[in-house]
């Protein structure tokens, strides 16, 4: 369904990983990642992000796509094992559009004014 193809996911996914925490490393991908612990994911993580690069500068859009996907859910396993939430994450980029958003208010009445 188009409509349910959105960020939300972003927080099931999340959620999923975190619950996988405890589980059986032999039964999930998230639960073995973690148990390796925080240098393993970000090494995970650095890895799916060079791979996104690559595809992004030979301009491959399909393969940027699946990479992508990688680099999202090794950035949310980061998280997890932080310990920060997506709350957290969306939370300052809500606060930097709005410190754009004045910004780009004040530049507009500046040019007006002029
Ligand atoms: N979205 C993902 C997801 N994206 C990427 N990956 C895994 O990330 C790994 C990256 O590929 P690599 O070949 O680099 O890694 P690898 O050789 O498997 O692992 P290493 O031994 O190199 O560490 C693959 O094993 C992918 O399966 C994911 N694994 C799980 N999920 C989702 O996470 C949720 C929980 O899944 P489980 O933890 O498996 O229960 C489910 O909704 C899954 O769909």
């Amino acid at each position: 369904m188009k409509s349910n193809l959105n960020g939300e996911i972003l927080d099931r996914l999340y959620k999923k990983i975190e619950e996988r925490k405890n589980n059986d490393p032999q039964k999930s991908y998230s639960a073995k990642l973690l148990k390796k612990g925080s240098h393993k994911v970000a090494q995970k993580f650095g890895e799916e992000a060079v791979e996104c690069l690559i595809e992004c500068a030979t301009k491959n859009p399909q393969n940027l796509i699946s990479e992508s996907a990688d680099v999202l859910y090794h950035l949310l396993a980061m998280w997890v094992i932080t310990d920060i939430s997506p709350e957290d994450v969306w939370a300052e980029l809500h606060k930097r559009e709005k410190i754009s958003g004045i910004e780009e208010k004040a530049s507009r009445n500046l040019k007006s004014s002029k």
